[in-house]
């Protein structure tokens, strides 16, 4: 699959596609089966089938406060875009000039020109340009005028409940992994590159793999029974913690685990961790050692509920 990130790297030879434009944050059952949908269309016309998400997510711009935690940031996005057999993944960079270009512009000159849309998918509350000035209707009666078909994505739902990024949000939160893995499609989980951190975690007989989540807001705090992934694809089980790590005065929220039965070097690597069970909330310890008493705890509890969950 094709990266492109950036307008301004489209280039004369990616004309004519099957296109769907969103956040994708999640790449849910929901936007999986909008993805199908394009796919579909995309090889019964022979081009590629594209998608158009927006980075930051455009609330992550105007309201940075008020934005939803991410389930996928943009690498986790495109992996999970890719796992869904989709040609080129088409990242805009959401700054401030791109929100003022006006809606014709958008369509005429991104949709048309750059892109040769011959078939769009998108939700019917789409808005877009400036002072979200184009809806679903303007892109129908530009198509029609400019020669490309709009049609609009069905509401996917599940047990009645329609399957969104805010549903799987709020079962996470409620640790209802479950739950998240059904609307999902596939279990709940973090991914990145194990970085360095303070080194304090050895001297206490729990080193932890350090990944940074490269997002506004984390959807999970706390600590948890975890399933690691290694890149060759080899599994461990471990305890994680997400959070600001207040005993030790940590600033960014960041995940660390603690792979179980494991002694080796895992800087460098990609983990993918997936959290099975939430063990309590994150705490600012007097002392370190303290601090270490429970980390012991933790790893008593995460595996026995590791153990009971591979028996169930
Ligand atoms: C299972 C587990 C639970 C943790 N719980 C907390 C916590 O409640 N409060 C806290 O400040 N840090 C917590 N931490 C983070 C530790 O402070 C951190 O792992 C330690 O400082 C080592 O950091 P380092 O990897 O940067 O050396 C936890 C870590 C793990 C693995
Ligand atoms: N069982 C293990 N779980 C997690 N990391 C381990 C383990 N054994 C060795 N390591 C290595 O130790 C590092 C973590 O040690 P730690 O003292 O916490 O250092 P840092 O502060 O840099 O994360 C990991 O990044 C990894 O390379």
């Amino acid at each position: 699959m094709q990266l492109i990130r950036g307008i301004h790297n489209i280039r004369p030879k990616h004309r004519g596609c099957v296109l769907t434009i969103g956040n994708f944050d999640g790449v849910h059952l929901g936007h999986q089966a909008v993805l199908a949908q394009v796919k579909a269309q995309a090889a019964a016309r022979g081009v590629a089938a594209t998608v158009m998400t927006f980075e930051p997510q455009p609330q992550e711009l105007f309201q940075p406060a008020r934005a939803p935690a991410r389930l996928t940031n943009l690498r986790e996005k495109h992996l999970a875009l890719r796992a869904q057999g989709i040609d080129r993944h088409l990242v805009i960079e959401f700054n401030q000039k791109f929100a003022n270009l006006p809606a014709r512009e958008f369509i005429e000159r991104v949709l048309v020109e750059q892109l040769g849309v011959e078939f769009l998918v998108v939700g019917d509350d789409f808005r877009f340009g400036h002072g979200r000035e184009g809806d679903f209707a303007m892109l129908v009666r530009a198509g029609k005028e400019l020669g490309f078909a709009v049609v609009d994505t069905h509401s996917y739902r599940q047990q009645q409940q329609r399957v969104s990024s805010t549903a799987i949000r709020e079962a996470l939160q409620q640790g209802d992994f479950a739950l998240a893995e059904t609307m999902l499609g596939r279990p709940y989980a973090l991914q990145g590159r194990v970085v360095h951190g303070a080194k304090k975690g050895r001297t206490i007989g729990f080193p932890t793999a350090n990944i940074q989540l490269k997002r506004l807001h984390s959807p999970l705090q706390g600590v948890f029974a975890v399933q690691v992934v290694r890149n060759d694809g080899k599994m461990h089980a471990g305890v994680a913690n997400i959070g600001r790590k207040p005993t030790v005065h940590g600033e960014q929220v960041q995940l660390e685990v603690h792979v179980f039965d494991y002694a080796g070097d895992l800087y460098g690597q990609q983990l993918k961790v997936i959290p099975t069970h939430f063990i309590r909330a994150e705490r600012k310890f007097s002392a370190f050692a303290e601090l270490k008493l429970q980390i012991e705890q933790d790893a008593i509890t995460a595996k026995t509920l590791l153990v009971s969950r591979s028996v169930e």
